[in-house]
């Protein structure tokens, strides 16, 4: 079991990614709303991500839940021509929370670079919502030896421009590009040591209080058979779960690992 911080509460988060029928989403939802016990619930902060089509249904599942619903993306205009897109207003007008931003599939997939990541974390964080920025090294990007470098400019190029009054609305997710979806996780060693440096990168950005502060979760097939031992790294602070999302056995097995 770790051992949070008393400022760094574990923050667990669900990525249903493009997942589930509207029915299952709604069941998912409502089992995860029924599953989360006080006891758990006051010590872990949950939140889950559907497909932007499910958000109202899932919002309207958890109201007056403990669980916070966040959006996979948001575009970073308030309005206008961009066909395909959703506003960070359209999706508070939904109960959504929080936003998910510089997810590897976005970035490798979908082709979003560091500047429009930049763009979405400081639109989000002006409209008054959560963040969740994903960072990561691809496979060759490890075996080079690049690993921190490359999630220390991730991170710096994200969080441009962010005050330090508003890191406390950010979590950083590292996930390691490999480990996703692949059944491949980091050990707890190297996740933690990855995390150690990601800590290290948001102290020389904001100083060792600010930094102090940050939730720095690790995706990366995380599951409830490995949870506990990667949760317990000193800066993990909670975890970003794909796969193992989608069953709410396995996920709130996840959320009592963090609690
Ligand atoms: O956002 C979640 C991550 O991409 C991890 O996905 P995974 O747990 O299926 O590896």
């Amino acid at each position: 079991m770790p051992t949070p911080t008393p400022t760094r509460r574990p923050h667990i988060g669900g990525n249903w990614k493009m997942n589930l029928t509207l029915d299952a989403a709604r069941s998912l939802a409502a089992a995860l709303r029924d599953g989360v016990a006080g006891a758990t619930q006051d010590r872990v902060d949950v939140t889950v991500f559907p497909a932007m089509p499910h958000l109202a249904a899932v919002a309207d599942t958890l109201k007056g839940s403990p669980i916070a619903v966040g959006a996979q993306n948001a575009y970073f205009q308030p309005d206008g021509a961009f066909t395909g897109e959703t506003s960070l207003s359209m999706l508070s007008d939904l109960g959504v929370a929080s936003v998910l931003v510089g997810h590897s599939e976005r970035r490798h997939v979908l082709g979003e670079s560091d500047a429009l990541v930049n763009e979405k974390v400081l639109a989000a964080l002006e409209a008054g919502l959560d963040v969740t920025l994903a960072i990561g090294e691809k496979l060759e990007q490890r075996e080079n030896g690049r690993t921190d470098a490359v999630n220390a400019g991730q991170l710096a190029l994200g969080l441009a421009g962010v005050p330090a009054e508003r890191l406390a609305r950010v979590t950083v997710a590292y996930e390691p590009v490999w480990a996703i979806g692949t059944g491949r996780t980091a050990s707890p060693e190297d996740a933690q040591a990855a995390h150690a440096a990601i800590r290290r990168a948001l102290v020389s950005l904001y100083g060792a209080d600010a930094a102090a502060g940050v939730r720095i979760q690790y995706g990366g097939s995380m599951k409830p058979g490995n949870a506990g031992d990667l949760l317990a790294g000193a800066d993990v602070d909670g975890g970003l779960i794909g796969g193992a999302a989608l069953q709410s056995t396995d996920f709130l097995a996840i959320v009592s690992a963090a609690a």
